[in-house]
Formats: C-alpha cells, structure tokens, sequence
C-alpha cells in the first residue's frame, strides 16, 4: 500500500489561519449549504451549523419547503432559501453567490433532486464539497464529475467510496482506485473511516484524530458544514481538507472524556468545535 503523510497539529499550525482583529462577517465568507428531504432535514440543520460554528461569516441554507420552520427554529443565525417543492430539491436558485457550497446531506435520489444536482453543476463556479446523497447520485452518473470544479472535494464512506470506484479485494486496491478516480477527475477524495485518508492526485493523507464516538448518525454532515466552512474562509481546497477532518476528529478526542462513546452524538462534535479551535492555540 501507498505510504502517506500524517495530518498532525503541527501540519495544522501550518495552515490555520487566525482570524484577524478588523474581520466582520462580510469577510469570513458566506457558504451556502444545500440539504435535506422530508424526514432528513436534520442532516441540514447539523450541516449548516457546523458550517456556521466553523467560522465562516454568513450562512444561507437551501432546502425543500418543509425544511423552512425548521431551520429558521432551530439555527437562528442561518438564513434560508427553499425550492418550489415541498419534500425534496427540484431546482435550485440561490439569493447569492457564494464563496462556498456544500451539496448532498439528506437530500434524497429522487429523479427531480438528480435533474437539479446536474443543472447547479453545470452553472457552478464556487468551490464545492460533495457528500452522501450527491455522491450516490454521481456515482450512477460519473461524466457529471467533468463538470466540477478543479479540486473539488469528495466525501464518501466506505459504501458510498465503493459506489463511486467500484468494489476493491484488499486495501491496496481500494487506495489504487481512489488514487486513479482522484487523477481522472481531478478531485480530493476524503476517504472517511477509522482513520480518514486523504487522496489527493498521488498523495495519500492519514488523519491522527478521532475515535469511535464519531460512528453516529450525522457525523459525516458535520463534517460537510465544517469543510464547506473552510472554503468559504478562502481555505484552499488541499487545505481545507486536511482542517476540517482534523478538527472534527479533535471534537471527539476533546469530548470523549466528557461524554463516553455512547452519549457522543454529532451535535456534541458542533459543541466541541470551538474547543477544538482553542486546542490548537494550547
Ligand atoms: N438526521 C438526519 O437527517 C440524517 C441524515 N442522514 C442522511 O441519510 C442519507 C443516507 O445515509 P447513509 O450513509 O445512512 O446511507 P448509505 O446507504 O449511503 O450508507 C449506509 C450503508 O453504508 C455502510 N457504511 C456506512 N459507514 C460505513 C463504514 N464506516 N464502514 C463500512 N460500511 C459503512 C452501512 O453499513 C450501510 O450498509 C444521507 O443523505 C445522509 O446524509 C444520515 O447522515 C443520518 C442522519
Ligand atoms: N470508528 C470510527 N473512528 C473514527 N472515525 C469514525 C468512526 N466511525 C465513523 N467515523 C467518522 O464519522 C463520520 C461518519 O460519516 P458518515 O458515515 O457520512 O455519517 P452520516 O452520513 O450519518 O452523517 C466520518 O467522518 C467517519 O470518518
Ligand atoms: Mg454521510
């Protein structure tokens, strides 16, 4: 198997950028995060909080009708745009243009999401992660990828990893193929698991942080919202990357003690973030 670099807190120190003293929110970014169904907008509201709780400025969140009451209840800091339709994305218009965009948490496969996922790639310039729903749905439609931008970064676990490169025998052949589609389509692969890797282009990333508490439902959108957050700041994706797992494995790290395995939920990663930060600082 390939040898790979170690996502350390020293990398980390190396890369992180400290908010400067004359910011306002007009500067740190505005991410737009586009996510939900009926019965997922949970995976929204989780997204976009991260991504709020990461630092980046301004977040507006696009979601299907019924997600409206529920994100303006519950995150009253993100502003929200809706489809036309009521229990999935058919068709997306954004009141903006943002600096970032994370696409695919609980956003379903239906045809009218799918038709709508190919429309926003065909029109989208903004840096972009791609997660859960959108990868299934590019997995069964993989030319779409032609039409991202350069470095976009790809978030799979391992059975949405093995619907984009197909089944692999041994772990040497699934970084193989990872290695291969990154270079194809010249996209960063965040291989989530137990540890996450990295592939970007030949280069393979091990992340040093994170533990079991993460094997949650709703973790992996959290880890959208933070990376989203990151490209909205001006991270550049290569960096953003290797931030934004490490941040959200130190949540855990951070937490564990605290919380055991058991009661950790993805909205305690949103709770540690800020302790994460400050980790960095000690
Ligand atoms: N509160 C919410 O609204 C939530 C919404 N979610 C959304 O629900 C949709 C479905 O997501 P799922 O990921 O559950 O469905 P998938 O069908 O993509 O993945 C589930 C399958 O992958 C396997 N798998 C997952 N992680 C694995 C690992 N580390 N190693 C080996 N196998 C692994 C599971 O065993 C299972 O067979 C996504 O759009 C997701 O964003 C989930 O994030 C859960 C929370
Ligand atoms: N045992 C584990 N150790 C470390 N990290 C884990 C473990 N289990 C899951 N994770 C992390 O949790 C996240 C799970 O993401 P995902 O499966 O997409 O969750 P969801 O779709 O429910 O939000 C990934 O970042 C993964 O690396
Ligand atoms: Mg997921």
């Amino acid at each position: 198997m390939k040898s790979s670099y170690l996502i350390t807190k020293e990398e980390i120190l190396k890369l992180y950028k400290p908010i400067d003293s004359k910011a306002h929110k007009g500067t740190q970014g505005h991410a737009v995060i586009i996510a939900g169904s009926y019965g997922k907008i949970g995976a929204a509201v989780l997204a976009s909080k991260s991504c709020l709780k990461t630092g980046c400025g301004l977040v507006t969140t696009f979601v299907p009708k019924c997600g409206y009451q529920i994100l303006q209840i519950s995150i009253l800091e993100v502003m929200v745009a809706t489809d036309e339709n009521v229990n999935f994305i058919t068709n997306i218009h954004l009141p903006l243009i943002p600096q970032a965009v994370g696409f695919g948490p609980g956003i379903g496969k239906e045809l009218g999401t799918q038709k709508a996922l190919f429309e926003f790639l065909r029109v989208n310039k903004a840096p972009l992660v791609l997660d859960a729903d959108a990868l299934n749905i590019i997995s069964e439609n993989l030319s779409w990828l032609e039409l991202v931008p350069e470095d976009t970064i790809l978030t799979p676990h391992p059975k949405e990893l093995e619907r984009l490169i197909g089944k692999w025998n041994s772990e040497a052949e699934k970084f193989q193929k990872t290695i291969a589609f990154s270079e194809k389509y010249k996209v960063i692969v965040v291989m989530k698991g137990a540890p996450t890797f990295i592939i970007n282009r030949t280069s393979v990333y091990e992340n040093t942080t994170g533990n079991a508490a993460l094997a949650t439902a709703g973790s992996g959108d959290t880890l959208t919202g933070i990376l989203t957050s990151l490209l909205a700041q001006g991270y550049e994706p290569k960096y953003a990357s290797k931030f934004g797992v490490y941040l959200h494995g130190l949540t855990a790290d951070l937490a564990l003690p605290k919380t055991g395995y058991e009661s950790f939920t993805a909205s305690t990663i949103i709770k540690y973030l800020g302790k994460a930060f400050l980790e960095l600082e000690n």
